[in-house]
């Protein structure tokens, strides 16, 4: 594939300062087509700041931003016209229907008719599509803001926060029509979220961002591959056991007298027996598994929400 058409959002060294506060500093993002892209961190991290840049609602202190291959500075109004995006709670009109306020978008922006029943159909409210807004559950109406923002046939769709404050039943319907989109739909998305665990179900990638700095970024599995499983042995002698191991071809990392083993986790039965039979007494040998959680704290240093 065409690197440059590939990757369509890239920024280099993207940094936003409040007067003396570095909000969001020195951030390359790289979102490729058809990736869904979790955005990840805790309240207050500078996700939010970060998305603004993106879609041209702030201008950044130093830095630049590249979507489809253009520069947004020069070709802003190119760019965005190929943008949806739901930042923060999505603005409608409560007396109207939902098709009545799709409508009045799709005026707006000068989109086609046939695009309401796109739009109504992918994120399906065509049942509810002539109810007032006002009736609609939390879910059902930021459905409706992910409709909006459909219009017009964006290739992007940028989301920020887009389950705060749903219930869990509106969080999975959220959820079940965001990973349709790439596949069905042919859209790249950015998502953020607080919530690691929501991101996970759903995300291709990950970019995680702690005090406005990118601490991650990569595919899903990669970070995963950071929680592979510890073997544990406590042995007495651990200096000498674990020479033994090392010259055996065991990495070991020795922490007091536990000898710490990565990869072998499937190993545990035969290594006990060849550390008994060179003569070393072990007194306990466990597993230690780390979740995704385990490593999104650790990475965000703990402020992360699950
Ligand atoms: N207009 C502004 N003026 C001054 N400081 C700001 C402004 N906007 C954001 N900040 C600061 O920048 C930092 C990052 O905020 P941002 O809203 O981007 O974080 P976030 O990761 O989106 O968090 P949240 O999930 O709470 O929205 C915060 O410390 C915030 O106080």
């Amino acid at each position: 594939m065409n690197e440059a058409v590939d990757v369509l959002i890239h920024t280099k060294d993207l940094t936003k300062k409040f007067g003396q506060q570095i909000s969001v500093d020195r951030i390359n993002l790289e979102i490729r087509r058809g990736q869904i892209y979790g955005f990840l961190g805790p309240n207050g991290a500078g996700k939010t700041t970060t998305i603004r840049m993106l879609l041209g609602l702030m201008k950044p202190s130093t830095g630049s931003v590249r979507i489809f291959g253009k520069s947004l500075e020069e070709d802003r109004i190119e760019i965005l016209s190929k943008v949806g995006s739901l930042v923060e709670s999505p603005s409608y009109y409560r007396n109207l229907t939902g098709y009545e306020n799709l409508e009045a978008t799709r005026q707006l922006i000068g989109a086609s008719k046939s695009e309401i029943e796109r739009v109504l159909d992918i994120v399906r409210l065509e049942e509810v599509a002539h109810q007032l807004v006002k009736g609609y559950s939390l879910g059902m109406r930021q459905r409706l803001g992910i409709a909006l923002a459909l219009l017009g046939n964006p290739e992007l769709l940028i989301l920020d926060e887009p389950t705060n404050g749903l219930d869990p039943a509106g969080i999975h319907e959220i959820r079940e029509l965001i990973k349709r989109l790439p596949q069905e739909y042919g859209l790249t998305v950015l998502i953020s979220s607080h919530n690691l665990n929501e991101i996970e179900l759903i995300a291709t990638h990950v970019g995680i961002i702690q005090k406005g700095k990118m601490i991650f970024q990569g595919t899903i599995q990669e970070l995963q591959e950071r929680s592979q499983p510890v073997l544990q042995i406590q042995v007495d002698q651990p200096e000498e056991a674990s020479q033994f191991l090392r010259e055996s071809g065991i990495a070991v990392i020795r922490q007091g007298d536990v000898l710490h083993i990565v990869g072998h986790e499937k190993d545990a039965g035969s290594l006990n027996k060849i550390l008994i039979h060179a003569g070393y007494e072990v007194s306990r040998l466990y597993l230690q598994t780390r979740s995704l959680e385990d490593i999104f704290l650790e990475l965000t240093g703990g402020e992360g929400t699950l």
